[in-house]
């Protein structure tokens, strides 16, 4: 199943006192999704914002709202994002024992579930919960920070997974260190959502309609869907 290239900027590395002028450049420059890092300072080394941000985001934006929960464990903390306006909820396989349960809840809140995997988790991880999930995230770095380099490996990762989603209706995203040069190759092995922080937001809200065009025109070219 071909599925469109959708471009889900990171509001990871704003400045948040600006948080208005952010989303809502990154919304009239073209991004498709936005992605917001939920991050807690224990299941990654790093810790970001809550809730509240993504309801402050959901005032700001009618596109999709892609919450990336880097946080163990996931589960009390899922109705509260479905609540503050989350549509799509990706919980990590490596977060807590109980992932099954995780996607099904998300599902059970009327949302959108995704699951994520660290560069260093197999593809297999994911095998057993294809059903219940609307997404696939491969992290291209491990997760904590923006603003890391890509790690090239995952490609071959992400062409398995896609060989594995055959002929469902499952998103393959790839986060971290996606830029206009790394692109190419992640839409190549058959990631659809790229997500991109600081190549999107480099140089502020004047740049980020260039920067969100050079990353899908260059993903397109590569695919050969650049019209
Ligand atoms: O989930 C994460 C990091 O853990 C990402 O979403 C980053 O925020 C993407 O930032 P760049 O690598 O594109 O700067
Ligand atoms: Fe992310």
């Amino acid at each position: 199943m071909t599925r469109p290239l959708r471009l889900a900027p990171s509001i990871l590395s704003a400045d948040f006192a600006a948080i208005g002028e952010v989303v809502r450049g990154l919304d009239l420059a073209g991004a498709d999704w936005i992605h917001l890092d939920v991050m807690d300072g224990h299941f990654v080394p790093n810790i970001s914002f809550g809730p509240d941000m993504v309801r402050a985001v959901r005032r700001l934006t009618p596109k999709p709202l892609d919450v990336h929960l880097m946080i163990a464990p996931a589960d009390p903390y899922l109705a509260a994002f479905a609540e503050a306006g989350a549509d799509v909820i990706t919980v990590h396989a490596e977060a807590g024992p109980h992932l099954h349960r995780s996607l099904q809840t998300i599902r059970a809140l009327g949302k959108r579930a995704g699951v994520a995997i660290n560069p260093a988790t197999p593809e297999s991880a994911v095998e057993p919960v294809l059903d219940l999930v609307d997404l696939v995230l491969v992290m291209s770095v491990n997760p904590g920070f923006g603003g890391q380099a890509f790690i090239p490996a995952v490609c071959e990762k992400v062409r398995r997974i896609g060989a594995m989603t055959a002929g469902r209706d499952i998103e393959i995203e790839i986060d971290g260190g996606i830029t206009a040069e790394t692109a190419p190759d992640a839409a190549r092995a058959g990631a659809n959502v790229l997500v991109a922080g600081s190549a999107a937001l480099r140089g502020g809200p004047e740049r980020y309609a260039d920067n969100l065009q050079a990353i899908r025109q260059a993903a397109e070219r590569a695919t050969g869907t650049w019209a």
